[in-house]
């Protein structure tokens, strides 16, 4: 392992497969410095980085087999009577669209392939941004300097939503259908434009002849091509800002720590593409998902009863099962809260709520520096604590979207299920604030133990009056720098000058709010004990266990300023 500081000698490690390239290029166009420079860029190693990878690649998969379905997707609403190879469906009316789904199906060579990756993908892609996105939050990594980044991840987010719910309904089958009859349901729910929305969408009454066709063109040009320039924005952005790093040895916020881009990263990064990919055929191959000729062609007429939509689209379809069925007559006009509420509200709350937060943290805290360094979560716990928070409203919610297949599994009433989920979905928030507090907090004395007392060694010693005690020694030295890397949460200076005026920003009513939440946003300080002499002593009487405490982090690489 090397590790140094800053300013290294520009030819002094770039591998061949590199040098040759630029030098090329640099002959050409003068971009050798550029490439070299970039080659040799540090990138920090932690499990919870490839979160945001799973993504990534899962996006480029989506893309490239995607276009695949497109060769032979028929956008089209135009009936066609079945005379395909499927036996049960044959002589049956169809739209185009579903007829060439079929078609993808069973006749296209690896077509069934293709279209079961591209769902589990679509699946893959989602699940990994949200977990990405959860690693992001809860280690604070959204701070400044990447505000601008969490609000493009927050883009990317509603677009990806809004990308699988074009997709799966593309199809035309029974599911898709159910699926679009909800969306047009809430559509056309909300008050003054709902109906212009519904009509612009599907092109007249529902369900009309244009959806498939609107929602193609969303689906494979529009949505994507946006998706595209973000998520290139996003990694540009990253790139420029490098990546943040755990807390650990030597790693501060005024430098970064790891592996070269070129050959380590690159070859890791290109592996973890070739390990999604196969996962996801692997998937495709084993996993059916999403047989569409089970479910026969939509018509308005047929209810699909034990639909569910796929996972990422749960939380909307449960805000919507488990609303009570408030109506509010205002001039004439009824406004049907029991959709208004569910589609604004969850996705108001968590999409707001999230692309403002690392705003008004900002401003609770007051704190303005650049965080290079992320934070564990317990050591912000209540960040935390608003996290699991928001996780439970979220999966409760989630949850109720299949309070019919619940009730039938459990053999409790609809009923009983709902009013579980209405109640449940305003205590269950407050309970997991209350246990995730209680945990950051235990968990934090856990690591001033650690450091005060050092670690069991499993060695245990007779004392001469007879007591037994075990041996604790220090912990290695890698796991105390992480334990250590504890960056006090700031707040405001509360109190008035001498002449009795608040600070500037802490005036008024909203002002005095501020520094309230300020000083509790800190939460119950407790502090990092200093090493006691006691443990000292008993850890030089056995100085061979003190290896066996320690799990080392790994070769590092390299240390650059940043
Ligand atoms: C980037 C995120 C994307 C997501 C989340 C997504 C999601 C989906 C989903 C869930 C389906 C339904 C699949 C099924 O029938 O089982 C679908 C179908 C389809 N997608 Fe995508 N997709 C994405 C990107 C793309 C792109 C970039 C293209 C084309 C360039 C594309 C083209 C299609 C086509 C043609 C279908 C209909 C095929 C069929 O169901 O038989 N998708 N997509
Ligand atoms: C299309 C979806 C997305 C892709 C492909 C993607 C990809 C990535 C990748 C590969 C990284 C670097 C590795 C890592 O930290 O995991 C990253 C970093 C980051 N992403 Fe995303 N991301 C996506 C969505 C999101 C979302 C939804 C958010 C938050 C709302 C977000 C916020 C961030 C931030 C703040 C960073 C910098 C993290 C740091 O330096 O620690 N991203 N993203």
């Amino acid at each position: 392992m090397s590790t140094e500081g800053g300013h290294r000698p520009e030819t002094a490690e770039i591998p061949k497969a590199v040098s040759g390239p630029s030098s090329y290029l640099d002959q050409r166009i003068g971009a050798g410095n550029f490439i070299r420079r970039n080659m040799r860029k540090v990138f920090p190693d932690h499990w919870s980085f490839l979160l945001g990878e799973i993504a990534l690649y899962s996006f480029i998969i989506l893309l490239l087999t995607g276009t695949f379905l497109t060769l032979w997707f028929k956008p089209s609403m135009g009936h066609v009577i079945y005379d395909g190879p499927y036996e049960p469906l044959r002589g049956v009316m169809m739209s185009e669209a579903y007829a060439s789904s079929l078609h993808i199906s069973f006749e296209v060579r690896g077509g069934l392939l293709i279209r079961q990756i591209h769902h589990w993908a679509a699946l893959l892609f989602i699940a990994g941004m949200m977990a990405h996105m959860l690693r992001v939050f809860f280690t604070g990594a959204y701070r400044k300097p990447r505000e601008l980044n969490w609000i493009i991840g927050i883009l990317l987010f509603t677009l990806a939503l809004a990308e699988g719910l074009t997709g799966y309904s593309l199809p035309d089958d029974l599911l898709s259908g159910a699926g679009l009859r909800i969306t047009q349901g809430v559509a056309i729910s909300l008050p003054l434009v709902g109906t212009y929305i519904s009509f612009f969408l599907f092109g007249g009454e529902y369900p009309g002849e244009d959806v498939i066709s609107r929602f193609y063109t969303l689906h494979v040009l529009l949505i994507p091509a946006i998706l595209v320039a973000l998520v290139t924005a996003h990694m540009v952005l990253m790139w420029v800002q490098k990546h943040s790093q755990q807390p650990g040895k030597g790693r501060t916020n005024m430098n970064v720590v790891g592996g070269p881009f070129f050959p380590s990263f690159a070859l890791k990064a290109g592996s973890y593409f070739l390990f999604t990919f196969g996962i996801l055929a692997a998937l495709g191959t084993f996993a059916q998902i999403n047989p569409i000729w089970l479910f026969g062609p939509y018509t308005p007429a047929d209810i699909s009863a034990g639909s569910q939509p796929d996972f990422y689209m749960g939380f909307l379809e449960g805000s919507l099962r488990i609303m009570p069925a408030w109506e509010i007559n205002v001039l004439g006009y009824t406004l049907p809260m029991s959709v208004i509420i569910p589609a604004l509200l969850p996705l108001g709350i968590v999409m707001t709520g999230l692309a403002l937060y690392p705003f008004i943290e900002q401003w609770v805290t007051g704190d303005r520096s650049e965080h290079h360094v992320v934070d564990r979560p317990r050591n912000n716990p209540h960040r935390t604590s608003i996290g699991m928070s928001a996780i439970t409203f979220y999966g409760v919610l989630w949850l109720l979207g299949a309070n019919d297949e619940l009730a039938a599994t459990f053999h409790i009433s609809l009923f009983t299920i709902t009013r579980f989920g209405q109640i449940a979905v305003i205590v269950g928030p407050i309970l997991a604030y209350i246990i995730t507090y209680r945990m950051c907090l235990g968990l934090q004395r856990k690591d001033a133990e650690v450091i005060g007392h050092g670690v069991e060694s499993g060695v245990i010693k007779r004392l001469p009056h007879g007591e037994f005690i075990e041996v604790h020694v220090p912990p290695a030295e890698d796991i105390e720098a992480h334990v250590r890397g504890k960056t006090p949460i700031p707040a405001l200076p509360g109190g008035a000058d001498g002449k009795g005026i608040p600070p500037k920003g802490m005036r008024g009513p909203l002002g005095r709010l501020r520094g309230r939440m300020s000083r509790a946003y800190g939460g119950e300080k407790i502090p990092l004990e200093q090493p006691h002499g006691d443990d000292h002593g008993a850890h030089a009487e056995i100085g061979e266990h003190e290896e066996h405490a320690g799990i080392g982090a790994g070769g590092e690489g390299r240390t650059l300023d940043r």
